[in-house]
């Protein structure tokens, strides 16, 4: 069948319409292409299908300039030059606001999405290792075998020495053995941070320059992975900030708490990972750090705060949390979302609760994947 390719949605397929008018997902395509592509299945308000034959291609699809590319499953969006790749995902997340956040397009200011270099910017990763055949790779595309990959492309320098002398993800791979943490899967898991002149593997602790900002980190705590962009979404964040008195839930190591602190300006920050108090004592001045779930958390607080930042998991923020954090009425709430589609349904929550999104803007922390990370301002309406 042939197909018009309409737009891009979340996770990446092109949407269609099929001609008995029932809507086509065409992974690999984009906007305004036209393809030759044969159906893949059949769903209950949709199909599936894969393409063919490009009938006509896209002004912006480009070679995918990775050799591992179709096989492993790391970068699903090379096909498509950067700065469009930037362009479709700001056009994802309007999308999605709109359509599941019940947002109309216009109706708050939408800030230039903010791009930085699109190869050798991650600097965390989880390396899988096959202890048995010493092979170190990624899982492949659409199953649980591993590729085995030489040099990454979106690595830095640091993380794909790694990959071309290994020994060390072994010898981290045998601790986890060890120690019992395995997990199921069939490869050991490794993570692996790295800073501009040291790696972690496991738990072993690296500082790292942000910015102006020194932080300690190991590899098993969450930290922004893009070394070129994390100072900016910092910067961006604190700038958003208003008030004495700021919030930084779901904190990690405390990187945007870094950011916010200013003289005279009370910061409580609030996260679920143990070791992540030890990291932040080490680089967070007078900052009040919790360590506890959030939900949990607020429900015996009643705090007096003006701007509460909050940076959840995909999953997005528990169902009572809103309601939580909108009973002690800051005045703005800066929302730093990984997952546009569950950041739209508590934007719902939010608006029910009284806050109207006034700004939004999409960084592309993760260049050649369909992911990206949003910052949502809102504002308390006055009654
Ligand atoms: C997306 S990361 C953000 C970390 C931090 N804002 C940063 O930029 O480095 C989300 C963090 O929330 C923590 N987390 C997940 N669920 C949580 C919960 N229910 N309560 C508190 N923290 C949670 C995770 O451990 C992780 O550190």
């Amino acid at each position: 069948m042939r197909l018009f390719i309409e737009k891009l949605i979340s996770g990446g397929d092109g949407l269609a319409i099929g001609e008995d008018g029932k809507k086509v997902f065409v992974a690999q395509t984009l906007p305004s292409e036209v393809v030759e592509a044969s159906l893949e299945q059949t769903k209950g308000g949709y199909n599936l299908a894969s393409v063919d034959a490009l009938v006509e291609a896209s002004e912006h699809r480009v070679q995918p300039a990775c050799p591992y590319w179709g096989i492993c499953g790391g970068c699903d969006f090379q096909y498509a030059d950067a700065d469009y790749q930037a362009q479709c995902k700001q056009e994802i997340v309007v999308d999605n606001l709109s359509r599941l956040g019940g947002l109309e397009r216009g109706s708050y200011h939408l800030e230039p999405t903010v791009t930085g270099p699109a190869w050798n910017y991650r600097n965390r990763v989880r390396f899988h290792v096959d202890v048995s055949n010493k092979h170190v790779g990624f899982l492949q595309r659409k199953s649980s075998s591993l590729v085995r990959i030489e040099s990454c492309p979106i690595l830095t320098g640091q993380l794909n020495a790694l990959l071309s002398d290994s020994k060390p993800l072994f010898e981290a791979a045998r601790k986890l053995m060890f120690a019992n943490r395995g997990g199921k899967s069939r490869y050991l898991e490794v993570p692996a941070f790295a800073s501009e002149r040291k790696v972690s593997l496991l738990d072993k602790e690296i500082d790292i320059t942000v910015g102006e900002k020194r932080f300690f980190v190991t590899s098993e705590v969450f930290f922004q992975s893009n070394r070129y962009l994390t100072a900016a979404l910092g910067e961006y964040v604190a700038d958003k900030a208003i008030g004495t008195s700021v919030m930084d839930l779901y904190s990690g190591v405390g990187t945007f708490s870094a950011f916010l602190a200013q003289p005279g300006r009370r910061i409580v920050a609030v996260e679920r990972q143990k070791q992540c108090l030890q990291l932040a004592k080490k680089h967070l001045g007078d900052c009040e750090f919790y360590t506890d779930a959030v939900e949990v958390w607020a429900k015996r607080q009643y705090p007096s705060v003006d701007t509460v930042v909050v940076d959840p998991p995909r999953t997005g923020l528990d169902q009572g949390v809103p309601s939580l954090i909108a009973s002690w009425k800051p005045q703005r709430i800066v929302y730093v979302s990984c997952n546009s589609v569950t950041l739209a349904r508590d934007l719902q929550r939010f608006a029910s609760e009284g806050y109207t999104v006034t700004t939004v803007r999409v960084f592309d922390l993760y260049p050649q994947t369909f992911h990206h990370e949003v910052v949502v301002v809102l504002d308390r309406r006055e009654n």
